[in-house]
């Protein structure tokens, strides 16, 4: 175990130290560390200093140098080191699905070409965020790493496309944390730049990875850990890990929030904060309602059925590695840090939801039929599930009768394909594509009307808490 008691006491030295140092309208906060300290080592046995964050800046929030350069004051605030999770520079990631897409049909000239555009975009990113001594080394870095990239298309094969896809779309990543790396090191802030591919371990299930928790802990303990102890702030990507043969992987669209999530539970640091284009967690996506409504508090129980339902504001992995080491997630907004922003944690009190929102278009509900009139029961939805399991399809909702079974998941054709003809050999399938999944969790009767009137229902489903539609 690791908590000796002098490591207690020399922690209360370092935070009355910093109560020494510190201008006094900063000595309410250290009080309120304090405690928060002495609660967190007894429960967990902390490791390291447990007032270290982690913040997570994802492509909104660095889409342009401008953008970057605002985010200064936000990481400069941080008394203690703190760890930057970033993903790629605004929509770059959907550049690199069209750059391994283009190489993947044997369009590799193109998918070169594309990758050069890209490179002049971080290029000129570059020029204007950076002096002309940190200009020349980030050109340089960032030169390294498009040249992985066109290896990449070179290797890239429609046969292998997963694999394929990770190796050129993990460099949006890279690169983008390049470019605030030497920003960072220009203002002469003490952070230091972690390639993620490092420390995160995975399986080889291209394209949404499986972590191996315990060799990436012992790794972003003695690599990220470490220079933490030492006073260091770290800088690394979000999304992106290796295989143990060092292939580049992704954790699944989105999946910065998720990489975020797991330093905080490997280094057991005190809060994960999310760095976003609005004011907090709503009610549901402004970009699909008006009106919304921002939720001061959220119990990692509600977020954690809005993520899997598809609220795009967090991926849905995010939540278990912060709920199993009681670690709070705060949802901000880069725009004004000044706002409250949201409070994810486990106990929340006084707070009547709302109808909390979730639209998921783009699904395919999938009619599986047995042809020989045998039931759906245990033998044949266990062969069901082998099957959608081995296909690394998610079921995002099912209902089953008599001889049918009913899925509702995300739009992947050529997983799909696959899929049905497997199926077929002894089911009868019929898709119907196009359809969304709505989730309403504390629904009220005017909602569901409002949201599915002049909609046809596929499906329905409700719990006391959940009302789930498929509709078209
Ligand atoms: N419940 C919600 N609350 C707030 N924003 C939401 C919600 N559901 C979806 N969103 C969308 O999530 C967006 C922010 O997530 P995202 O675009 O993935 O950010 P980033 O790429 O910076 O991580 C918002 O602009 C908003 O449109
Ligand atoms: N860049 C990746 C990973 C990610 O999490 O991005 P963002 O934080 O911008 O959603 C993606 O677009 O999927």
């Amino acid at each position: 175990m690791e908590l000796a008691p002098y490591r207690m006491v020399l922690t209360f030295m370092a935070a009355n130290l910093t109560i020494a140092t510190l201008p006094a309208h900063f000595g309410y906060k250290v009080l309120e560390h304090q405690h928060h300290l002495v609660t967190k080592q007894i429960s967990h046995y902390f490791y390291y200093f447990y007032s270290m964050r982690v913040f997570k800046f994802g492509g909104a929030s660095i889409a342009t140098p401008e953008k970057m350069e605002a985010l200064l004051p936000i990481i400069s605030n941080e008394h203690e080191p703190v760890l930057l999770v970033v993903s790629a520079l605004g929509k770059s990631t959907n550049a690199l699905e069209k750059i391994v897409n283009a190489a993947c049909a044997g369009n590799k000239n193109e998918a070169i070409h594309l990758a050069e555009q890209l490179e002049l975009e971080h290029l000129d990113y570059a020029r204007a965020l950076l002096d002309e001594t940190h200009f020349i080394k980030a050109a340089d870095a960032l030169h390294t790493y498009f040249n992985e990239l066109k290896r990449g298309i070179k290797l890239a094969d429609s046969s292998r496309y997963d694999f394929s896809y990770d190796q050129v779309v993990c460099l949006g990543e890279i690169c983008s944390t390049l470019l605030l790396h030497f920003y960072l090191v220009q203002k002469g802030l003490p952070f230091d730049w972690v390639d993620a591919r490092t420390v995160i371990r995975t399986d080889d299930t291209y394209r949404d990875a499986g972590v191996d928790w315990n060799y990436s802990k012992q790794q972003v303990q003695a690599v990220i850990g470490r220079k933490m102890k030492a006073g260091r702030s770290i800088l690394t990507q979000g999304f992106i890990g290796a295989t143990i043969n060092g292939d580049s992987v992704t954790l699944g669209r989105e999946g910065s929030d998720y990489t975020a999530a797991m330093l905080a539970a490997m280094l057991q640091l005190e809060s994960v904060t999310i760095w976003k284009d609005v004011e907090g967690f709503l009610n549901a996506d402004p970009k699909m309602f008006s009106n919304t409504v921002k939720i001061e508090a959220l119990s990692y129980n509600e977020v954690i059925e809005m993520a899997f339902y598809g609220a795009q504001i967090i991926h849905p992995k995010t939540i278990k590695p912060l709920q199993n080491n009681n670690i709070p997630l705060y949802v901000k907004c880069f725009l004004d840090p000044s706002l409250s922003g949201t409070t994810i944690q486990a106990e929340v009190t006084g707070i009547n939801y709302p109808p909390l929102i979730v639209l998921k278009h783009d699904q395919v509900l999938l009619q599986v039929t047995s042809r020989d009139f045998s039931f759906i029961t245990e033998d044949n939805l266990s062969r069901l599930y082998a099957l959608f399991h081995a296909k690394k399809i998610k079921v995002n909702l099912i209902q089953n009768a008599a001889i049918s079974f009913v899925a509702c998941i995300d739009n992947r054709a050529d997983k799909i394909k696959d899929l049905t003809e497997e199926l077929n050999k002894d089911y009868k399938v019929l898709s119907n594509e196009n359809v969304s999944l709505l989730t309403i969790r504390h629904y009220t009767p005017e909602v569901v009307e409002q949201l599915t009137a002049n909609k046809q229902i596929l499906l329905k489903q409700e719990t006391r808490k959940t009302l789930q539609v498929v509709m078209k």
